[in-house]
C-alpha cells in the first residue's frame, strides 16, 4: 500500500499521541516489550508486535474499566437519561421488526450514538487520541459498489450486507434521538450536520463497532472457559446482547485463527495476556472467534488463509427439492402441482429450513491459540435428513401412498440414505454451476495476483467451491457405500422401532 509522506506522518503521530493517552490513564499498563506497529504495508492497518521475546502468562496491556467507552461510562447517559437509563435498557431487545420497539435503543444503537456525541465533541473529548486513529473507511461489503458486490458472485454473503437493514436502522433509531436532543449533539458552536451527513456518521460508527468493540462480560472468564462453550459464544457480541464498549489498545491487536493473545474480563479492568511464548518481532495477535471467510470479511472485511477451514456454502432446499423431484416423477406418479403441496405443508411446519448451511469438521484452536487437528468435511446437516424424511411422507400422503419409491425409502434406511446422497451430489453440482467461475479460474486469479477487494471476494467464493467440492467428494464415497449395503440386501436398513436413521 503506497502513503504519502503526510499520511505517514500524521499516522505514527497519531499512533504515539494515542500511546501517550493511553499510559495517561490512572490503572493503565502498557508491556515495555510491545509496541504500536504500522502493518499498513500488509493492509492490516496498526497491529501491536514484540520488541524481544515474551513469555507465555505475561500480562501485555491493562485497560482500566473506567476508560472503555460505553453506556456506563458515556456522559450522555446523564445527557438524555430517558433513552440511556441502563435500568430499563433492554440489551435482549434485536427486534428491529417489531414497531412497538422501534424508538427503544439496544447495545448497538447505544453505542453508536454515544460514540456519534463523542466524536462531534472533537478534541474536548476525553477520548480524542483514541478515536482520532480509529478508521473513516472500511473494506466491508457494506462500503463496496454493486459491481463489487457482483464479484461475491453466488455466495450467500450477497445477501447479508445487511445495508438496508443498517439505513433503517439509522432513521428509526438514530436521527430521531440526535433531532430531539439536537442541542446536546451540537452545542453553540458546532455547526450541526443535515440528515444524509449523520447517516453517513451513524453508518461510520455502525462498522466500527462491527470490527472493534468488544461484549463487555462482567465476569473473569478465561480462554479456556471461552473455548469449552459453544461456537455461539464467541458471536454474542456482535448479536445485540450485552453491553457493547469500545475498549482502547484492546482492539488494536489484529487477529487470526492461530493467535497468541487474549483479552480477560476483570472486574475493574481488561487484561491482554500472552497464551504462549511470543518471539522477538512476533505480531500479537487476538482471535475473532470460529468466523468463515465471508463472515470474516462482513464483519471485519479482511480474509486470511487460516480462516478458510471454517468456510461454508449454503444449500437451498428449493434446489434440493427440484433434483430430488426428478426421482419422484418416475412414472407420473407425482406431479408438480402436488410437489408444490409438499412444499406448501412443509413451509408452515415450524423447524422449515429454507437453506442448509455445509461446513467441515472443524475444531476449535487450542487453549494456547493453535490449531492442531486438519478440518475435513464428513457429514451433512442432520436436519437435511430428517426435512427429506418429512418430504417422502408428504409425497406419499399426496399420491394417497402411490410413489413407490417415496414409499420405499420411508420403509428403507439404506435407500433413503443413498436417494438423500445422490439428490445431494446432484444439488451440489448445480450449485456449484451458479458461480459464473470454475474453482480453478479462481485459483488461478489469485495465484496471478488479483488485489484488493477483488481478490477478497475472489477468495471467499473460492472458498465455498472448495466445501462444495470436498462435500460432493464425501457423499459419493458415501452414497456408494450405501449402495452396496442396499444391494446386500442388508437388513439393518429396514425401518423399525428400535433402530433410527
Ligand atoms: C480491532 S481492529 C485491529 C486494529 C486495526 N488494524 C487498526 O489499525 O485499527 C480490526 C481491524 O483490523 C484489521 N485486521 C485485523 N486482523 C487482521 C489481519 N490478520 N489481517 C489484516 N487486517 C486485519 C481489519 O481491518 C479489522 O477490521
Amino acid at each position: 500500500m503506497e502513503v504519502d509522506s503526510d499520511d505517514n506522518t500524521r499516522f505514527l503521530d497519531g499512533s504515539q499521541a494515542f500511546l501517550n493517552w493511553f499510559e495517561s490513564l490512572p490503572g493503565a499498563t502498557f508491556h515495555k516489550d510491545i509496541l504500536i506497529e504500522d502493518l499498513r504495508r500488509q493492509n492490516a492497518g496498526r497491529g501491536i508486535i514484540a520488541k524481544a521475546d515474551i513469555p507465555a502468562d505475561t500480562v501485555l496491556f491493562t485497560i482500566p474499566r473506567q476508560s472503555i467507552l460505553c453506556a456506563a461510562t458515556s456522559p450522555v447517559k446523564d445527557l438524555i437519561p430517558d433513552i440511556f437509563d441502563l435500568d430499563i435498557v433492554d440489551f435482549d431487545n434485536d427486534d428491529d421488526d417489531d414497531e412497538a420497539q422501534s424508538k427503544t435503543q439496544n447495545s448497538w444503537t447505544l453505542l453508536i450514538l454515544i460514540m456519534i456525541y463523542e466524536h462531534l465533541r472533537g478534541p474536548s473529548s476525553p477520548w480524542y487520541p483514541y478515536l482520532s486513529i480509529l478508521p473513516s473507511t472500511f473494506n466491508t461489503p457494506m462500503f463496496w459498489s454493486a459491481s463489487e458486490i457482483s464479484e461475491l458472485q453466488a455466495s450467500a454473503l450477497v445477501n447479508k450486507v445487511g445495508k438496508s437493514e443498517a439505513d433503517s436502522m439509522i432513521s428509526s433509531k438514530i436521527l430521531p434521538v440526535i433531532r430531539t436532543n439536537s442541542t446536546i449533539f451540537f452545542p453553540a458552536g458546532i455547526t450541526p450536520l443535515n440528515d444524509d451527513q449523520l447517516t453517513q456518521l451513524a453508518h461510520r460508527m455502525g462498522s466500527t463497532i462491527m470490527a472493534y468493540a468488544f461484549d463487555l462480560e462482567s465476569d473473569e472468564t478465561t480462554i479456556n472457559e471461552d473455548l469449552e462453550n459453544d461456537d455461539d459464544e464467541w458471536e454474542e457480541d456482535r448479536e445485540g446482547k450485552t453491553m457493547l464498549g469500545m475498549v482502547p489498545m484492546a482492539d488494536m491487536l489484529n487477529a487470526d485463527a492461530e493467535f497468541n493473545a487474549h483479552i480477560n474480563h476483570g472486574a475493574d479492568a481488561l487484561t491482554a495476556t500472552s497464551l504462549r511464548p511470543i518471539k522477538e518481532g512476533e505480531e500479537i495477535l487476538n482471535f475473532y472467534g470460529p468466523l468463515s471467510s465471508a463472515e470474516l470479511l462482513r464483519r471485519y472485511g479482511y480474509v486470511t488463509p487460516k480462516h478458510a477451514r471454517w468456510d461454508v456454502v449454503e444449500l437451498g432446499w428449493d434446489l434440493f427439492v427440484k433434483k430430488a423431484s426428478k426421482r419422484f416423477f418416475a412414472g407420473d406418479k407425482l406431479s408438480p402441482e402436488q410437489i408444490e403441496a409438499v412444499q406448501e405443508k412443509l413451509r408452515e411446519y415450524e423447524g422449515f429450513e429454507e437453506a442448509f448451511v455445509l461446513e467441515r469438521y472443524s475444531p476449535d484452536p487450542s487453549p494456547t491459540g493453535e490449531l492442531n487437528e486438519e478440518a475435513m468435511f464428513n457429514g451433512l446437516p442432520d436436519d437435511l435428513a430428517e426435512q427429506f424424511k418429512l418430504f417422502l411422507k408428504g409425497v406419499k400422503k399426496v399420491t394417497g401412498g402411490k410413489n413407490g419409491i417415496a414409499l420405499r425409502a420411508l420403509e428403507d434406511n439404506h435407500y433413503r440414505r443413498e436417494l438423500l446422497l445422490q439428490t445431494v451430489m446432484e444439488a451440489l453440482e448445480e450449485r456449484e454451476g451458479q458461480y459464473d467461475t470454475s474453482l480453478e479460474e479462481d485459483e488461478r486469479l489469485l495465484s496471478e495476483g488479483v488485489d484488493g477487494k477483488k481478490r477478497m471476494a475472489v477468495w471467499v467464493r473460492k472458498g465455498e467451491k472448495q466445501v462444495l467440492r470436498e462435500a460432493r467428494a464425501w457423499a459419493k464415497k458415501e452414497s456408494e457405500e450405501s449402495r452396496r449395503k442396499t444391494a446386500e440386501g442388508d437388513d439393518e436398513g429396514r425401518s423399525s422401532k428400535r433402530r433410527r436413521f
